[in-house]
């Protein structure tokens, strides 16, 4: 189970729900039958009482031996019935049918909580701002990181635990302070992992095995001379895509930005434009990448919305199918008014044919849900209509659509038209994509068969 699945987590809190609701109406029905079979129990202790018999009589008196195995047998139902009426098994099996997140649901949550972490270089008290965690929750934010060899988040949560550690908590000074030391090792930090095992080992100073352990990080201490700071995140970036996410737009792009113009468009003399021009910004030279502000009104989003929700499955890839490069969910729509209508100011606006394009795309991201850098062309010509969305470019601006070319006139893939949804930090992210075909669009967009076109 996916936290990043919106629909999901909404059904986790009907799920928890019913379960405390059909919990008291056990505890209920349960009391009723306990209360009935604590009046039963009297009634047939009397029959004993008024029917005495002791053993030897028994033994030699067929007659009372018969009253006796009446009586026992009489008992036996009469327990079996009341015990019978018991809901604990059906009780059993509704807990069999509910949908509860396993243990594996948990680590893939706090996985994917710390894949977010490192994408965004964010600090546990960064995404923790919100709403904080508990020492036992930081503690298995640590040892889902840990598990993963990714020691300095790791180190970080156990720190943020240790930091919150109450008589409440399950955890233990002395398992953090292991895994401190012992993240602090893994990573690289010999000082770091002396210190926190010194601070174990005064804790519990029978513990050989952490006396060992110290006498080795001190030992090593002296043959390494790198020791990396395992309290800072490492904010230079060695990937570019991580780093336009993040918003680290370097000077060039913002210099090369200034230069470019905005002005209403009617789609050349289209009629239907000529009274409502588009705000039109072209955002970015080459590849040409043009955005037309509010194209969309919340109304329409909250339609298109409305429309998708559920209809949306998760997204595929071509030739991968369902992957973790692209992580949405969504739906390519029929045409109804709504749609037919953006439809038609998409034609209208970029002056090319819908006739040929694909049905809209709808997109739904939940958090942490991305799409890794990627090339739309196979032929095709790509528009997004889009809320949240971070581009090359620019940030993202609700209601508004950017459109450029995946191919050139000649006919080639455009490889600079390389683009990427990124990591969903919070809430969720509905995009809205058209693509456009190449063939009909020969008179609209003529081909061309130079190399520079
Ligand atoms: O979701 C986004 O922001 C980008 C979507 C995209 O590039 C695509 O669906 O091809
Ligand atoms: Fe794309």
């Amino acid at each position: 189970m996916r936290t990043g699945d919106p629909h999901k987590v909404a059904q986790l809190f009907e799920e928890e729900e019913d379960l405390l609701r059909t919990f008291s109406l056990y505890i209920d029905a349960e009391e009723k039958n306990v209360e009935r079979m604590k009046r039963i129990l009297p009634v047939l202790q009397l029959r004993t009482y008024f029917d005495p018999d002791n053993p030897e009589k028994t033994l030699r008196d067929p007659v009372a031996a018969y009253k006796l195995l009446r009586r026992v047998r009489s008992q036996w139902l009469t327990i079996v019935e009341y015990t019978q009426l018991s809901l604990y098994e059906v009780y059993q099996n509704l807990l069999d049918y509910s949908n509860i997140p396993e243990a594996e649901d948990l680590d893939d949550a706090a996985s994917e909580l710390i894949r977010l972490q490192e994408f965004y270089k964010l600090y546990p008290h960064n995404i923790t701002k919100e709403t904080s965690l508990n020492a036992d929750e930081a503690y298995h934010m640590g040892l889902v990181a840990y598990d993963e060899d990714k020691f300095q988040h790791a180190f970080l949560w156990f720190l943020y635990s240790l930091d919150r550690l109450s008589e409440y908590s399950t955890t233990t000074e002395k398992k953090l302070l292991r895994f401190l030391s012992s993240s602090a090792y893994h990573f690289g930090s010999l000082p770091v992992a002396i210190y926190f095992g010194q601070r174990l080992l005064n804790l519990d100073p029978t513990n050989d095995e952490v006396r060992v352990e110290l006498s080795l990080y001190k030992h090593l201490r002296f043959e390494r001379n790198s020791n990396p700071d395992i309290f800072t995140l490492n904010t230079e970036s060695n990937n570019s895509y991580e780093a336009l996410c993040r918003g680290e737009v370097d000077e060039r792009t913002s210099k090369r930005q200034r230069a470019l113009s905005c002005r209403y468009s009617t789609g050349g003399g289209n009629p239907r434009l000529m009274y409502a021009p588009v705000k039109e910004e072209v955002e970015w030279d080459e590849p040409r990448i043009i955005r037309y502000h509010d194209i969309i009104s919340d109304r329409e989003i909250e339609i298109l919305k409305n429309i998708s929700r559920h209809q949306l499955s998760r997204s595929t890839i071509r030739y991968y199918g369902v992957s973790n490069i692209r992580t949405s969910q969504s739906v390519f729509l029929k045409e109804d008014n709504t749609v037919a209508r953006i439809s038609q100011n998409i034609a209208d606006i970029t002056g090319l044919s819908v006739d040929s394009a694909d049905d809209l795309n709808v997109q739904n991201y939940g958090i942490g849900g991305r799409f890794e850098p990627h090339y739309d062309a196979s032929n095709t010509i790509l528009t997004t209509v889009y809320e949240h969305y971070v581009c090359k470019c620019t940030f993202l601006i609700n209601g508004s659509a950017v459109f450029w070319y995946n191919l050139h006139k000649h006919g080639r893939v455009d490889w600079d038209t390389q683009h990427a949804g990124c990591p969903v930090l919070v809430g969720n992210k509905w995009v809205a994509n058209k693509w456009f075909h190449e063939f009909g669009q020969e008179f609209r967009r003529p081909c061309s068969l130079s190399d520079w076109e």
